[in-house]
């Protein structure tokens, strides 16, 4: 269990929720984030759970309430809950893709004791919270400026390919629930239909996610070996950045920057795709991770590389998401909208 220190997010502090703080929970395919909210912008004990170390999310979300720093923080019964999960939330039964764990969101809500629990798809959540990002909490990678009034988009590579988008109306924001990681993969050059044949073996369909996420690190790095006449090794994505960031390995390097490249595509359809002139971020695990390396990486040449499109592009800004716990903001926002306040 990690514990992280308290990140309030508010300079002068609203007064505490009446009824008591909320659990604010980020549930993803590998780790399961979970915090509690006592006023607005006030979000703190936050801990990071591996979801693998549980049988049930009921299980971490108790471990979570009975570890020491919420047990000595002395909150009581909480009334309100909502949870971000990287899953299609489409009606009460809830089975992740990426995990094997399922639960019904009314018995969990019954389990313990909530009188509330939202429960929304993660990138859904992730989009709601783009409009809250201080200029701290994001970095823009080349160039372009956002146009105001107009929808943003968001991609994140982790355990999965999330994706969503925002859509300003007159009274807010609409956040799309897409599943727009399982389009299919397009590669854009010679060495990207070779990747794509090697995938082929694996998958008859290949989708963006296959390739722009933790795994899909390890099969372009695999299908990069076989396509140059290289040995693989046994290496997890992990293992491959932290060597093509430290210069260690070419090959781990070629396969990160053809990772950020096929990024770049993808944020790039998805740009065209929704008109996304307010700019697209990108979310998820990976990519800050990769720090310095995605910014001089070849992401955001392949982002304008859209033919006629190239200047449409070259106006759009692109971010990488930097803040630490970015998902908190929206399910924050998505439990506040149900609650009126
Ligand atoms: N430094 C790194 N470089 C590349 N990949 C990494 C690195 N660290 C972790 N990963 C990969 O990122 C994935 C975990 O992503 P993330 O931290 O976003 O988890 P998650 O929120 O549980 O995932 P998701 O929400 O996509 O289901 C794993 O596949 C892991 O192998």
């Amino acid at each position: 269990m990690t514990q992280h220190a308290t990140a309030p997010s508010s300079a002068s502090p609203s007064p505490a929720y009446a009824d008591g703080p909320r659990l604010l929970a980020d549930i993803g395919g590998t780790n399961a984030r979970f915090a509690l909210e006592t006023a607005p912008g006030q979000t703190g004990l936050i801990e990071v759970l591996p979801c693998a170390d549980y049988p049930t999310l009921a299980d971490a979300l108790r471990a979570y309430l009975g570890s020491p720093k919420v047990l000595a923080a002395g909150v009581g019964a909480l009334r309100h809950a909502a949870l971000a999960i990287a899953n299609p939330i489409t009606g009460d039964l809830v089975r992740m893709t990426n995990h094997h764990w399922e639960f019904s969101i009314a018995a969990l809500r019954r389990e313990c004791g909530f009188e509330t629990l939202e429960v929304v798809n993660d990138f859904t959540a992730l989009a709601r919270a783009l409009p809250h990002l201080a200029a701290s909490q994001k970095q823009q990678i080349g160039g372009g400026v956002a146009r105001a009034q107009t929808p943003l988009g968001l991609v994140g590579a982790g355990t999965g390919l999330g994706v969503s988008g925002l859509i300003p109306s007159d009274d807010g924001w609409t956040a799309l629930l897409s599943e727009g990681g399982h389009v299919t993969f397009s590669p854009a050059n010679e060495t990207e239909v070779a990747i794509l044949q090697f995938a082929w073996r694996q998958y008859e369909h290949v989708s963006a996610e296959r390739l722009l996420s933790g795994d899909g690190i390890e099969l372009i790095y695999r299908a990069l070996a076989h396509y140059t006449g290289r040995v693989a090794q046994e290496l997890d994505a992990p293992e491959i950045s932290r060597r093509a960031l430290a210069g260690e390995c070419a090959l781990c390097d070629q396969a990160i920057d053809a990772f950020c490249g096929m990024l770049g595509t993808v944020a790039g359809n998805l740009a065209v795709t929704l008109g996304a002139q307010g700019g697209i971020y990108i979310g998820g695990g990976i990519v800050p991770r990769l720090g310095e390396r995605f910014a001089r990486s070849s992401f955001r040449s392949r982002f304008e590389q859209k033919g006629r499109f190239v200047n449409y592009l070259a106006q759009v800004p692109t971010f990488v998401i930097t803040a630490e716990y970015p998902a908190f903001l929206g399910v924050s926002a998505i439990l506040a909208e149900k609650l009126g306040s």
